[in-house]
């Protein structure tokens, strides 16, 4: 078993640079199955263990991909297969992403059903009432979901809920539909606008993605293109809240203001300076803490995948701060490690209430998802002693190196073996690489 060892009470300073978007590298490469001519280049590509998973997956369906540093070349034009297996599902839900493109382009998809995860049950209802409105039938049986339709046609389509993966597999699906679709209630996050501009570049017609109504007209045929990632805003927020709790100073390289409003109001209202400088923001983190309140959203609002890296901080503001989280059913499964560290936090239905400031003590403590692992880390920055968190592989899922960047900064943190012994960046990836 691998853990991260930090022992608290080192300042950050200096430039972390964040990679591309692990929440747009997924949607963009099981977008590439739509062309069936020409080839994919994708490049910033974060080489983490969703990211294989994805590149997994394809290979499963008959394409031919390949990683070269952080560029992946895809060439999708042979016929393809249309099942996605448990066995990959299983290990990440976003797989259910190539449902769209299969059926747009194969006219049927199967795939396992994701079923429900660490942070909540994650039906699909949405996506699927979306290919129904299409054309498709629609089955589900035997742990898998089956949609077949001869023709795609477009149709108007109104979202429940602004679902970024309902979103996003619907637009996919509506690329090569006969017809117009208009896709109302969508979810306006960046990494739709990501991939919209990666479908126009294959030769789609998107039009409105990042706003509520996004309008498709379907063509005929779509072709490899050459993209390039966004940077990721997630990963750019876990280091803002990094060099705050610590008091730092850390420039966070590739980070887009404009894609973190939010998380930015919400730091300048603890006392955070946060200062766009030509090729990031700047942090800077203050003496004392103010508490504040957060209300968990769909994009532009507060993301969730910030909730457990500000429940880190607002454990080290001077006062009661109150968490409610709106868009997963249960995505508190942190609160009982963060007790671990001496905490003062009460769960309330969807919300948490934080009574602080805590007198943080290391502890070990285990990751219940991918933020949470780097929330407990970013609280062990500042923690009394050393605190051990176990449970990697979500880590794994959506950071890389983060206790590398995190050294590069000052921290005092490695990541070990049972046996004590620091892994190496080469060990980890010959144990995750695709390629080998
Ligand atoms: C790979 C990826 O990009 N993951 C992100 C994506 O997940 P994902 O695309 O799964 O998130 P959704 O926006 O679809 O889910 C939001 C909420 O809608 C519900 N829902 C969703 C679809 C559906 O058909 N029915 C339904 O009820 C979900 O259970 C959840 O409560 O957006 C989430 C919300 O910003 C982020 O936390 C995830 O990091
Ligand atoms: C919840 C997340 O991802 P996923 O939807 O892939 O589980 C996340 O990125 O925080």
């Amino acid at each position: 078993m691998e853990k991260i060892i930090v022992r608290g009470g080192k300042r950050l300073s200096g430039t972390v640079k964040v990679e591309g978007a692990k929440n747009a590298v997924l949607p963009v490469i099981a977008a590439s199955l739509l062309a069936s001519e020409g080839k994919s280049i994708i490049r910033k590509v974060p080489t983490l263990s969703d990211v294989y998973t994805i590149g997994e997956v394809l290979r499963h369906l008959n394409t031919d991909i390949s990683f070269e540093g952080n560029t992946v070349y895809i060439d999708a034009s042979k016929e393809l297969k249309v099942e996605a297996p448990f066995e990959y599902v299983r290990k990440m839900r976003a797989s259910v992403l190539v449902m769209g493109p299969l059926l747009a382009r194969q006219g049927k998809a199967r795939v396992a059903l994701p079923g429900g995860c660490a942070i909540g049950s994650r039906p699909i209802d949405l996506h699927l009432k979306g290919f129904e409105a299409m054309g498709a039938r629609v089955s589900v049986g035997n742990g898998y979901i089956e949609a077949s339709a001869d023709q795609l046609t477009g149709a108007k389509i109104y979202l429940d809920f602004p679902s970024v993966g309902a979103t996003q597999n619907i637009m996919m699906a509506a690329v090569l539909a006969k017809g117009t679709t208009i896709l109302e209630n969508c979810a306006k996050e960046p990494e739709i606008a990501d991939l919209a501009a990666y479908l126009n570049k294959m030769g789609a017609h998107v039009r409105g993605a990042g706003t509520e109504t996004i309008i498709i007209e379907g063509v005929d045929t779509l072709y490899g293109a050459d993209h390039t990632i966004m940077p990721d805003r997630i990963e750019a927020g876990t280091f803002m809240v990094a060099a705050a709790i610590t008091g730092g100073n850390v420039l966070i390289e590739d980070a887009i203001a404009e894609h973190m409003a939010s998380v930015i109001a919400k730091l300048k209202e603890m006392n955070v300076k946060v200062m766009e400088e030509e090729n990031g923001l700047r942090v800077i983190g203050p003496e004392k803490l103010k508490p504040v309140d957060i209300k968990t959203m769909p994009y532009p609002g507060f993301p969730t995948d910030m909730q457990s890296q500000m429940m880190a901080l607002l454990l080290c503001a001077e006062g009661t701060s109150v968490i409610t989280e709106t868009v997963f059913e249960n995505r508190f499964m942190h609160v009982e490690e963060f007790r671990r560290m001496n905490t003062d936090i009460k769960i309330e239905g969807r919300s948490v209430i934080i009574q602080g400031p805590c007198d943080l003590q290391g502890a070990e403590v285990a990751a219940t998802d991918l933020r949470a692992a780097a929330a407990l880390i970013i609280a062990g920055l500042k923690a009394d002693g050393y605190t051990r968190v176990t449970e990697l592989k979500h880590l794994d899922r959506g950071y890389l190196d983060f206790h590398i960047k995190l050294r590069g900064l000052g921290a005092d943190i490695e990541r070990v073996h049972e046996d004590a012994h620091e892994v190496t960046y080469e060990e980890r990836s010959i144990a995750t690489d695709l390629n080998t």
